[in-house]
């Protein structure tokens, strides 16, 4: 099966992170997720980064650093997703294409429903082996 390439925003400030809702009726529809979407043909991961970033929230983010590599089979699809981790740099974020955003800590992130693929990448925000820069 084609593997789809996804990069995912870790954005972070003052120890939270902004997560955000899928619409209805998309893939993994009303799930929360790190924003991002997917790469298109002639794309860095990072172009496509600022690309959804601008698109899905109205941000601009500074240099991003790639910080996890997840590849996810779902009975529909393979998503591999790369997530960086990044600040914003200009701009509020507002659920553009989305269904909502929130600011969450890492020990807040059980109580909202992410995909299977994000859960490596929850457990190690919560176990603070990330690097704040
Ligand atoms: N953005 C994002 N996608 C994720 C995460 N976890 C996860 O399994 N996915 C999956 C859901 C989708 O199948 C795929 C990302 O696609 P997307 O729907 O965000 O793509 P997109 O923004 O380009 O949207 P579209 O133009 O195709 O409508 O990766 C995550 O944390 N963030
Ligand atoms: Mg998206």
């Amino acid at each position: 099966m084609e593997v789809i390439e996804v990069a995912a925003g870790i954005i972070a400030h003052e120890g939270r992170y902004l997560i955000a809702r899928r619409k209805a009726g998309v893939h993994l529809g009303g799930f929360w997720e790190f924003p991002g979407g997917k790469r298109e043909a002639g794309e860095t991961l990072e172009e496509c980064l600022r690309r959804e970033l601008w698109e899905e929230l109205n941000i601009r983010i500074g240099t991003p650093t790639p910080f996890q590599i997840v590849r996810h089979e779902y009975p529909e699809k393979v998503v591999e997703l790369h997530f960086f981790w990044c600040r914003i740099e200009t701009g509020t974020a507002v659920a553009l294409d989305c269904a909502e955003v929130r600011w969450v800590y890492p020990n807040e992130m059980a109580a909202f429903e992410f995909p299977q693929a994000d859960q490596p990448v929850i457990a190690a925000l919560r176990e603070k082996k990330v690097s704040f820069r």
